[in-house]
């Protein structure tokens, strides 16, 4: 059997187990398209046939790859992704693409982390950098809005001052709001700009495993000092470590020798120090003895911005400004959902050749949108009326008949039709018991003058657009 078959042979094992794992129908249209072109010592690489297949499976399914390959090949480190047409022929691609030779700017980009990944080399800036950086993830590629400027320029002046800035920086956010970016970009920019400083970024999983490895094959000194002698370490996802084990000890003896010799530390998790539960004590409290900036939810503005810049990356794909905006307005719970869902639309575009509409959008993001719809209640609907028509509340209730209530009211009733699940009874009842007729009557009213009155008609737009977002 010569390489290529056995190449092609491992590739349908772990292709099997990735099938299993994500289901048919994503497993035919994200991996079976692509193809296995080399296995290099350490690394594995792999052909796709568009730079946007290519974005999408390093963004998904990376590390399921990876895990998968590890287990027929233990001593890969890493998937390399490159853009090429072989992979658009049936069987095995001629084996030793380089990402040169793929020949595209994308495949330029996606060498720079497996260059950066590469441990020790003579030639380049960035020994013992262990963990996958993603090319992508840089400060040029950060929007920065209200809700993650203190994290960001924190950010970069640990990137940039010689000195050590705080020590520890940490980084704390929900899921998918960046803290990963950052700590990326910080890590690119160093080895970028001071070629010589040790620079070792990983995910507090790979470092449990690593330690776990070490103990196992009596090799801790080995592990201890590779990590205490890097100039900056950064941890990636801390709330892994939950329970009060020695890794948690280790880590804790890493860190502080590194922050005792004035070394750089970076920390990011899901929240607060002294919220890591699963820490001891003394751990959360030198944890939070730096710099801890958290990176707040998204606004719109911030969502729209993200959108363009990703959309900047994909030049090629003109969206649509009201389809930006309808995804900002309604993916709204964290970044990486609103990126997956901009890749969903442009993937049905580019694979199906559907035009980018807003109908588009609503009907391939359904799912997402319905887990992001918020329930709205009549009790906002009515603050929001009253508010915007400069009424009291209470007027909602109230039994008076003028039209300057009576208006605001009816409006009220026919958003509490339109954006509840709420009967014509209930909601008669949530406006001073009101008969379900007296509330039927207000949204036919409404409708009618919506299609008469164009001021009315801006009025319940803009409270619609208000109280969906
Ligand atoms: N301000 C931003 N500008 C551009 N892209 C962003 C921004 N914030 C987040 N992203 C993108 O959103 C995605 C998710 O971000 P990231 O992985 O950094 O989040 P995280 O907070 O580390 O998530 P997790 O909690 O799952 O570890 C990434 O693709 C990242 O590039």
């Amino acid at each position: 059997m010569d390489d290529s078959e056995a190449l092609h042979l491992l590739w349908q094992r772990v292709g099997g187990r990735v099938r299993k794992a994500v289901g048919d129908a994503a497993f035919k249209s994200w991996l079976a398209p692509l193809r296995p072109v080399a296995l290099h010592d350490d690394r594995a690489v792999l052909l796709a046939s568009t730079a946007f297949l290519k974005d999408w499976v390093r963004n998904n399914y990376q590390q399921l790859l990876l895990r998968e390959f590890q287990r027929d090949v233990p001593h890969i480190r890493e998937i390399a992704i490159h853009v090429g047409l072989e992979a658009a022929g049936r069987g095995t691609a001629k084996e030793g693409v380089t990402a040169g030779e793929a020949g595209s700017d994308e495949a330029e980009a996606a060498a720079a982390p497996a260059r950066a990944a590469e441990p020790a080399r003579e030639d380049t800036a960035v020994e013992g950098l262990t963990g996958l950086l993603d090319a992508a993830l840089t400060f040029d590629n950060f929007v920065v809005g209200k809700a993650n400027e203190l994290a960001y320029a924190a950010a970069r002046r640990v990137a940039d001052s010689d000195d050590v800035a705080f020590n520890p920086l940490f980084l704390y956010s929900g899921v998918g709001l960046g803290k990963t970016h950052l700590m990326q970009a910080i890590a690119w920019h160093i080895v970028r700009a001071k070629p010589g400083r040790r620079v070792m970024y990983l995910s507090a999983e790979k470092f449990m495993y690593q330690f776990i490895r070490a103990v196992r094959f009596k090799d801790t000194m080995a592990f201890k000092e590779q990590f205490r002698s890097v100039d900056v370490l950064m941890i990636d996802d801390l709330q892994f470590f939950t329970d009060k084990n020695s890794t948690q000890e280790e880590f804790f003896h890493t860190f502080n020798e590194l922050v005792d010799r004035k070394h750089q530390v970076v920390i990011s998790a899901d929240r607060s120090p002294s919220d890591l539960d699963g820490m001891e004590e003394r751990v959360r409290s030198r944890l939070g003895w730096g710099l801890v900036a958290d990176i707040h939810p998204t606004d719109f503005e911030l969502r729209v911005g993200i959108l363009e810049q990703k959309l900047a990356m994909n030049a090629d794909v003109h969206v649509p400004e009201d389809v930006l905006q309808f995804l900002a307005h309604r993916i709204t719970s964290n970044v990486r959902e609103l990126e997956g869902a901009l890749k969903r639309v442009i993937a049905h575009h580019e694979l199906m050749g559907r035009e980018i509409t807003l109908d588009l959008a609503r009907d391939v993001l359904a799912d997402l949108l319905r887990a992001n719809s918020r329930k709205i209640t009549i009790d906002e609907i009515q603050k929001k009326v009253a508010e915007h028509f400069s009424i009291k509340i209470t007027e909602m209730s109230s039994s008076r008949r003028a039209r300057a209530v009576a208006r605001p009211r009816q409006v009220a009733m026919y958003l509490s039709k339109k954006l509840t699940t709420r009967s014509l009874p209930d909601i008669g009842r949530r406006f001073g018991n009101r008969d379900h007729t007296t509330v039927l009557h207000g949204v036919r009213k409404i409708e009618e003058l919506i299609q008469s009155d164009s001021s009315l008609a801006e009025d319940v737009r803009l409270l619609e657009a208000a109280l969906s977002n």
